[in-house]
């Protein structure tokens, strides 16, 4: 099922124009990989989508409430020597029903350990974030924007400074997810979320979408990690022989 129809979408900062004329589909089972260079308007698509930013020219029809759209934005501006636990920080991503001045329900509470038990991070609940490694601190970022029950999560470079290890599990967390939530990354990491993604759409002001349905078809691997000539060969943008060693 189709969720958000992006049409003919241009948008201008200033007089300079960072998108042109940007069609692209996001259905319910998605696992999309937004990549391209820096400066290239990934960014920019992300809070367009949010709503973070208006639309100028084309339309982005949400088949899906706004509330129903998790994020986890780019560098979260986490001062990690302030005094906050794991659980403290999902609690802010909860949109209760009952809105109180002070603390929180226990349907808060108790929504929240849910979402720390399906991102793995349960035990560290009342664990420091500055006391967490990389990865742990951005299971919670996940957890936080499970809150909210949403049907896509919507992820900006959810593993920038995260080692190799940690990446693939942020990925694994984000492929058991991909059961039952549309995934989309922002993100780098080209060679390791080609092995998660089901498609990509490379930005670089236009917009190129590509199925990798059947890239495993298309090559060779040692391992499951793709380098980038692999990749490369992969999307059809490169007649390199993909027989060639690391
Ligand atoms: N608020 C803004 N005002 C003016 N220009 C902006 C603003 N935000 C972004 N830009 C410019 O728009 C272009 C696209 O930026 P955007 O952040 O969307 O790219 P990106 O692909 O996400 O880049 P990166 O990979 O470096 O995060 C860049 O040239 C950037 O400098």
């Amino acid at each position: 099922m189709e969720l958000i129809t992006i049409s003919n979408l241009s948008y201008k900062y200033h007089k300079t124009e960072v998108l042109e004329n940007i069609n692209l589909k996001i259905n319910n089972d998605d696992f999309l990989a937004i990549i391209g260079p820096n400066g290239g308007g990934k960014s920019t698509l992300l809070k367009l989508i949010l709503g973070l930013l208006t639309t100028q020219d084309g339309n982005i029809e949400k088949k899906i409430k706004n509330n129903q759209v998790g994020y986890v934005p780019q560098n979260t501006n986490l001062n990690i020597d302030f005094p906050i636990t794991a659980l403290e920080i999902v609690l802010m991503g909860h949109i209760s029903s009952k809105k109180r001045l002070f603390g929180y329900s226990k349907e808060d509470i108790a929504c929240a350990m849910a979402s720390l038990k399906q991102v793995g991070m349960k035990e560290f609940a009342n664990r420091k974030v500055g006391d967490l490694s990389g990865g742990q601190r951005q299971r919670v970022f996940i957890a936080r924007a499970l809150c909210s029950n949403p049907k896509v999560m919507l992820l900006d470079e959810p593993t920038a400074s995260i080692d190799v290890k940690g990446q693939r599990e942020i990925y694994e967390l984000l492929k058991e997810l991909n059961k039952s939530i549309c995934i989309v990354v922002v993100s780098h990491d080209i060679s390791v979320l080609l092995n998660y993604a089901k498609n990509v759409a490379h930005i670089n002001k236009n917009l190129v979408y590509h199925s990798l349905e059947n890239i495993e078809k298309n090559i060779n691997t040692q391992n499951d990690h793709l380098c980038e000539v692999e990749l490369l060969s992969a999307l059809g943008k490169s007649h390199v022989c993909c027989d060639h060693t690391h």
